[in-house]
């Protein structure tokens, strides 16, 4: 069981990443794809004149500031452009596709957070009232009848919440909490970069596997890699044994990613539970 996360990275080539899928489905592997859409989110609020903004946490990890006219937005660009693209190169390429954000049968239960820490002009302050959540469960039956039926289930933010509303959840983690209750055996995180660089600034600085400790952040990663990282740390305590972060620009990204480009991450030997 294979889980892919396509970034919404503007780079990154859905049609590749599609591409390089159906020949590993008709192989008969399993695949569950994930995908975001921040670029396209993006780009549909500056056509509709809504601002947006993004909270940066103490930690470093940044999220989007997710009022309500933001949720329609990330709702319409994810579920209404980004997905339907790619069950459609999906099905071009020969490969049935299912598409499904975390409000279609339940498939990601999220609590509310009621507030968020974020840092604004050197100062922590407490944002309230954001429609955004923490993930608590998966629909892995809804998932699995899908695979079983010879289905690839296209997954996104949002996710509903438990007073039946919609809230902002990220797509790294959803493929990492996705990966955890399949027991998907690899989790490979495509973006725009050609995996974890030690210099940000310098595309040939990748690290060719990185262990993670228990919850400090890594020198030189920001922004969105930092919160791939956090994801990355959740799906390996969860115990998927393979996770892969990986250039989604390439012309086979996913092959090549499992094939050994990009940063493998794994945790630190000091952050496991001792071997009994
Ligand atoms: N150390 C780093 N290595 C690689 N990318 C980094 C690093 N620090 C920050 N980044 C940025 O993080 C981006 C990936 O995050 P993001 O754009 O949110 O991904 P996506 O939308 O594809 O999920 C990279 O394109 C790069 O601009
Ligand atoms: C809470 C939060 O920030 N959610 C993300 C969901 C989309 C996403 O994750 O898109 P990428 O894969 O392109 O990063 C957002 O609103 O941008």
């Amino acid at each position: 069981m294979l889980v892919v996360k396509c970034g919404g990275h503007a780079e990154v080539d859905p049609l590749a990443v599609c591409r390089d899928l159906s020949g590993l489905v008709r192989a008969g592997e399993q695949v569950v794809l994930v995908h975001g859409g921040s670029a396209e989110v993006d780009g549909l609020a500056r056509r509709l004149g809504v601002p947006m903004r993004r909270m940066v946490a103490p930690d470093g990890v940044s999220a989007r500031r997710t009022d309500a006219a933001t949720l329609e937005v990330l709702h319409l660009a994810l579920a209404g452009a980004v997905k339907p693209r790619l069950v459609r190169a999906l099905a071009g390429a020969g490969v049935s596709a299912v598409g499904l954000t975390g409000v279609d049968g339940g498939l990601l239960l999220a609590r509310r957070k009621g507030t968020h820490r974020a840092v604004v002009n050197g100062r922590t302050v407490i944002i309230r009232g954001d429609h955004s959540g923490r993930i608590t469960a998966v629909n892995g039956r809804l998932l699995r009848s899908l695979l079983a039926d010879g289905h690839v289930p296209v997954v996104s933010p949002p996710a509903l919440a438990e007073d039946g509303g919609a809230v902002n959840v990220d797509a790294d983690r959803v493929a990492a909490m996705l990966a955890a209750e399949l027991r998907a055996t690899r989790l490979v995180l495509l973006t725009g970069a050609s995996g974890v660089l030690a210099d940000p600034a310098d595309e040939r600085s990748v690290r060719p596997t990185l262990a993670l400790t228990g919850t400090a952040g890594v020198d030189g990663v920001r922004a969105g890699m930092a919160i791939k990282l956090v994801a990355a740390r959740e799906a390996l305590l969860a115990g998927v044994p393979g996770v892969v972060i990986a250039d989604g620009r390439s012309a086979q990204p996913v092959s090549a990613a499992l094939a050994g480009a990009g940063t493998r991450l794994t945790m630190a030997p000091t952050t496991m539970r001792p071997a009994r």
